[in-house]
């Protein structure tokens, strides 16, 4: 089976969303197809804590599922960013939640987390868009660069992106897929 046409439906157009899919997935799979489609979450703006932004996921699926019925897909990924704020600081983050459809069964991942600067979080609230608020505060950075690099980037000068937190998140979820498969790193006929 070892070239097997995967197909993967990612609940997103965002291009930094897209990137990290297609470099984790061209790691994992000799032969796939992704197919990308914006839908809603239906959570807030940003969300505050592990327990909405999986939410949000899980509606994201769903919402893809009724919308593309008629594709046959082996995964679909959602993927959700979120800022949590704890008593050393608020932090910028993302899930990532992997449906395999064929049983049904569900793998969370989560990435690293930034810290993010006083001027950004005196403004921060949950209906506020993230991206937005950054772009106010730094106008020498372009609507372009957040979306390639995400607020991340941007702040770590390009050290941790938003493509790599997501990279990060899609790598532990798939992971888990790995385990509980009781597979090894790199076989990739396991999935
Ligand atoms: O995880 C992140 N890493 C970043 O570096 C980053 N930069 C901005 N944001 C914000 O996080 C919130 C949820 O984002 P989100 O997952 O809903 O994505 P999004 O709205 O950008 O795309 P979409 O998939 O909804 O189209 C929104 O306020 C985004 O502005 C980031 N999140």
């Amino acid at each position: 089976m070892r070239n097997k046409c995967v197909t993967i439906l990612l609940s997103s157009e965002n291009e930094a969303k897209i990137s990290s899919v297609r470099k984790v997935c061209t790691e994992l799979f000799p032969n796939f197809s992704l197919y990308h489609y914006n839908v809603t979450s239906g959570i807030s703006e940003t969300p505050e804590d592990d327990d909405e932004a999986i939410k949000g996921c899980h509606n994201r699926i769903e919402n893809i599922e009724k919308e593309t019925s008629s594709i046959h897909a082996d995964y679909i990924i959602a993927l959700e960013g979120l800022i949590n704020k704890s008593e050393f600081g608020a932090f910028v983050y993302g899930w990532a939640v992997i449906k395999e459809t064929g049983v049904n069964k569900y793998y969370y991942g989560c990435s690293g987390k930034v810290m993010l600067p006083s001027d950004i979080t005196s403004k921060l609230s949950k209906n506020v868009k993230l991206s937005d608020l950054v772009l106010d505060l730094y106008p020498q950075f372009s609507d372009d660069d957040l979306k390639k690099l995400g607020t991340n980037g941007v702040l770590t000068h390009g050290l941790y992106t938003r493509v790599q937190e997501f990279e990060t998140a899609l790598k532990c979820a798939f992971g888990s897929l790995v385990v509980q498969r009781g597979g090894q790193y790199g076989q990739a006929d396991y999935f």
